[in-house]
């Protein structure tokens, strides 16, 4: 069986300003590297083998803190990255017109072929992730990958791996830097492949940040 641990990055700058990132980016906050600091202490005992992240810089710091808890090195995916905002990356999440926000709102509300102009699908989005996470399956036999990711992007990965179809309502809240895990498995009383074990934990964490996903 093959354990694939997932952590969203820390908290950032935009995430605290609640300005819309996709893949622009921002650095993370004291608050966002105490958090990488929290999840990495937890990941060191985990047995991590793989530190992979998305080529962002707030999962590349957030990655590099977890690697060097667990003695790993970090290598970077771009198909890890967070779901292309489009013409609204940047955006304060308030600043948004009725149609801007409408445009967002596809994004969230099960909309199948939703998009912000100029950004990416949710189905796209799910096509890149699950591409990334099938490269795990040729890493070496007992290899314990981690990867670093974001809000939309892991959980949308989560969501299609409970079977829910990559555009269907957002209903799994994924805080900065938390932990969840899938496995991919052969159990008699579950499907064959990719499981969810574990989602959004986040017990290592003292005072979880208020991100922008849950306000
Ligand atoms: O701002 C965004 O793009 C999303 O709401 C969250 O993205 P993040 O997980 O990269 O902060």
């Amino acid at each position: 069986m093959l354990q694939v641990y997932l952590v969203r990055h820390g908290e950032t700058q935009w995430n605290a300003e609640r300005r819309i990132q996709g893949q622009s980016d921002s650095p993370l906050t004291a608050k966002g590297e105490q958090q990488a600091w929290q999840v990495g202490e937890r990941a060191k005992t985990l047995g991590i083998t793989h530190v992979i992240a998305s080529d962002l810089g707030r999962t590349r710091r957030t990655a590099e803190i977890i690697a060097q808890a667990c003695g790993c090195d970090v290598t970077v995916d771009a198909r890890l990255r967070e779901l292309d905002m489009g013409v609204l990356e940047k955006r304060h999440i308030d600043s948004l017109t009725e149609a801007e926000e409408a445009w967002r709102q596809t994004l969230v509300n099960g909309t199948e072929e939703g998009r912000i102009p100029d950004g990416e699908s949710m189905l796209e989005l799910s096509e890149r992730m699950h591409a990334a996470l099938a490269a795990c399956l040729a890493l070496p036999q007992g290899s314990r990958p981690l990867l670093v990711s974001h809000g939309m992007a892991l959980g949308c990965l989560v969501s299609t791996i409970l079977g829910l179809p990559a555009w269907a309502e957002r209903r799994l809240r994924l805080r900065n830097c938390s932990l969840s895990r899938i496995d991919y498995q052969q159990s008699p009383w579950l499907a064959s492949g990719w499981i969810v074990e574990m989602a959004g934990d986040i017990s290592h964490l003292d005072a979880p940040a208020l991100d922008e996903l849950q306000r």
